[in-house]
């Protein structure tokens, strides 16, 4: 007898309350195809996933080559080869580099690769096809491409889930064709499919139902079957004229105990007794006009009656036990002294880096990664052009200094004194001179019209008070739509109103010399001199505030985005259940994922300051060194930030969301537009639990004030805690996703 290389028994898989896989037990031999068939939801992927040690079986044992499911998933992983029911390779790389990133995975040597690569493109004749990208590549050529990524490690036994759904029949025949190539060189077969007539061609078949294995045997012995074909009764192919009405006639005929279609014909079981005369005439017809013959049982009778028996037996509430027929599929007797031992590896020479190590695969993921970032020009752009284009935009466009706010006079006065004071409002560069007016109707509607955010009326009697001594006023009119633009205006009347009386003020005292003070030099005074003096950004420039703040979340806004996509893309697509049948460590997985980004992340961190530096002619007054460095933390936390995401999101749109949501926060609380000690305490509690709120206060530490690593204690121990809180909880998320 041959060796058994998978063995199940007692089998149980449930989610929650439904049970998938409900105790089902059977053996595969080396180099047999096995078809598992059932209908849709019947349990045959949950069996493929626990077989491939991606699933832990709820109750029952399975072995693959020896080594069990739940104990040695990674030696299972490192012999099988899996090809899942939709495409999951990767359509932006070439036929070459989807092949070379699953060699690469199994730790191939890069000699032993070249000879797989070769191996399995003659066998699969994709070498003409090696440098297009999978995604062109016709549906048959996909699954091709499927079985050459699952073949090039050479694996023993083989899982095809519907391999061939969806692709034409001639691309079917030849799928199937180098399936027997395979089982032909030895390697075990596990199929499963909808398709009767693939199951016609496994030598070995099991029927699932309702998540139960209701038969199993060598497809010829189940058509032999007593409850197929019971005694008394025998099955007939009938050519008739019209199949559908005549199917329907035929069901109401009591010797007739089964019917169906078959294409044109109609395949229906009756009574041994049931003539082929009588038939006609049931037909209403004679027998010379009705070709009727005799045949066996298709597999498709097979699964067709044997689920209407299961399912009359379960409504009666029988049991419906499993159907075996003798022959190498049927399961041993549990023999607990006899485990067995591992099978020794049928292909010759597997050579292998693997270690065994949780870091395995890391090179293969990462230089994967970079080829997905290489061919996509969008995120290239995303990457590199924006964050310039942004630090660009928003730089120019979040100015805070207010100048040259549109203002018109209604000068009633007219003289010399007027006009020094229309010059010194014009000289603070606060307001600019859009024009005069005559009378007081255009005053107003230059204001009311929005043309004017400041009006002036200055009175008739201006220079005639001003000279007899007597209070002068003017009328300043600010439009207070816009608070920033009318609080500035109205600080600068204000202050100039106060200097100008000030300077008279003093001439005043100098006439009468009674000077209220003198300075150092017996020169006239103001009693109090208080003398502000701006540290860091002695000209206010609004740029030095918002740039270094800005640098901080472009490079937040970049990283989260496209780490969180690289990862929810790879599950959308499903490549990524792909992998975990592969023998790539989480770390390997997880880091091969990241290290890439980050890499990118410093790079583009590098590109936006020296923007800051020579455009924006924002000095980096600190240690650059030492700002890299708590870059390079900050940006670890952002990735924490994506993969956590990602492990929240199902799909690329619900990632864009997640990902909006934790950017509106960064924006609008971290301080880096609107000064956090001004926010309500609640708010302002919230702003420590943002991790950009911390790199904004070091980027603007070393940037502006030349801080050092003592100055910045605080802010790098927060960005630490939330750096430690964000990875392990994402991590968390992401390792019991991997389970
Ligand atoms: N991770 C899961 N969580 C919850 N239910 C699941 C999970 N995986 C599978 N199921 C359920 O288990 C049952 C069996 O699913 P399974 O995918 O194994 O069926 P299948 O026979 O392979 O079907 P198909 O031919 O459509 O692929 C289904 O009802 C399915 O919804």
């Amino acid at each position: 007898m041959s060796e058994t290389v998978i063995r199940v028994e007692g089998l149980s898989r449930t989610f929650g309350d439904l049970v998938a896989v409900d105790d089902v037990s059977f053996d595969v031999r080396r180099g047999a195809i096995f078809g598992l068939l059932g209908p849709n939801g019947s349990g045959k992927s949950t069996i493929i996933r626990m077989l491939c040690g991606v699933l832990e079986p709820t109750a029952g044992d399975a072995s693959v080559l020896g080594f069990d499911v739940r104990k040695d998933p990674e030696e299972i992983k490192r012999r099988i080869g899996y090809m899942s029911q939709k495409f999951s390779l990767y359509s932006d790389l070439s036929v070459r580099e989807n092949l070379d990133f699953y060699g690469r995975i199994y730790g191939l040597p890069d000699k032993r690769l070249v000879e797989r690569r070769k191996a399995v493109l003659d066998l699969t004749g994709l070498g003409d096809r090696i440098d297009q990208l999978a995604g062109t590549l016709s549906g048959g050529w996909k699954q091709r491409l499927a079985l050459a990524c699952a073949l090039i490690h050479e694996p023993d036994v083989l899982f095809l889930d519907e391999p061939t759904a969806g692709i034409d029949p001639v691309a079917r025949r030849q799928l199937w064709d180098l399936l027997f190539e395979l089982a032909a060189q030895g390697v075990t077969l596990f199929v499963t499919t909808h398709y009767m007539d693939e199951a016609e061609r496994c030598t070995d078949v099991g029927y699932i139902f309702m998540s139960k294995l209701l038969v199993l045997g060598r497809g010829e012995d189940l058509k032999k079957l007593p409850d197929v074909t019971p005694e008394g009764t025998k099955r007939l192919e009938i050519d008739a004229q019209n199949p559908s009405a005549g199917l329907t006639k035929l069901l109401h005929v009591p010797q007739v105990r089964d019917a169906t279609l078959f294409g044109e014909m109609i395949h229906a079981l009756v009574d041994q007794s049931y003539t082929h005369e009588q038939l006609a005439a049931d037909l209403g017809t004679t027998v010379e006009k009705l070709p009727i013959r005799e045949i066996s049982p298709t597999l498709e009778d097979v699964f067709v009656t044997l689920t209407k028996n299961a399912e009359s037996r379960r409504n009666n509430g029988e049991a419906a036990p499993t159907i075996r027929l003798k022959g190498e599929s049927e399961p041993r007797e549990k023999d607990e002294a006899s485990e067995p031992t591992p099978s020794p590896p049928l292909h010759r020479d597997r050579k292998s880096t693997l270690t065994g190590r949780s870091t395995d695969g890391l090179l293969a993921i990462f230089a994967k990664e970079m080829s997905h970032i290489r061919r996509q020009p969008s995120t290239l752009f995303f990457m590199f052009v924006v964050p310039v284009m942004q630090i660009l935009i928003f730089g120019y466009a979040i100015d805070i200094q207010i100048e040259n706010i549109p203002m018109v006079v209604y000068d009633l006065d007219g003289r010399q004194d007027s006009q020094r004071l229309i010059d010194s409002l014009v000289n603070t560069r606060k307001l600019k001179l859009i024009g005069r007016v005559y009378d007081e109707e255009s005053f107003q509607r230059s204001l009311s019209s929005g043309r004017a955010k400041v009006g002036v009326r200055i009175p008739p009697n201006y220079s005639d008070s001003l000279a007899q001594g007597r209070q002068a006023q003017v009328q300043v009119l600010i439009d207070g739509s816009d608070s920033q633009v009318a609080t500035t205006a109205q600080s600068a009347v204000a202050l100039l109103g106060l200097n100008l009386s000030i300077g008279r003020a003093k001439n005043t005292a100098s006439e009468v010399q009674r000077a209220p003070a003198r300075d150092q030099w017996g020169e006239l005074a103001l009693p109090i001199d208080v003398r502000p003096r701006m540290l860091y950004n002695p000209d206010l420039e609004s740029a030095r505030f918002f740039v270094p703040g800005l640098v901080g979340i472009i490079l937040q806004l970049v990283t989260l985005f496209l780490t969180a996509f690289a990862i929810v893309r790879e599950r959308e697509l499903g490549t990524l259940e792909q992998l975990f049948v592969t023998p790539v460590g989480r770390a390997g997985l997880v880091l091969g994922k990241l290290v890439p980004y980050s890499i990118i992340g410093l790079v583009e961190m590098l590109l936006v300051l020296t923007v800051m530096v020579y455009v924006f002619g924002v000095p980096i007054r600190g240690n650059l060194l030492l700002l890299v460095a708590l870059s390079a933390l900050f940006i670890v936390c952002s990735l924490g930030l994506g993969l956590l995401v990602s492990t929240l999101a199902k799909t690329q749109v619900a990632a864009m969301q997640f990902a909006f949501l934790i950017m509106l926060p960064s924006v609008l609380l971290s301080g880096f537009m609107f000064p956090r000690s001004e926010m309500p305490l609640p708010i302002y509690l919230v702003t420590f639990a943002i991790p950009v709120t911390y790199f904004i206060e070091i980027l603007r530490g070393i940037v502006l004030r030349d801080a050092d690593f003592i100055d910045l204690i605080p802010s790098v121990a927060g960005l630490s805690i939330c750096c430690l809180v964000i990875l392990t909880a994402s991590i968390a998320r992401f390792r019991k996703q991997l389970d």
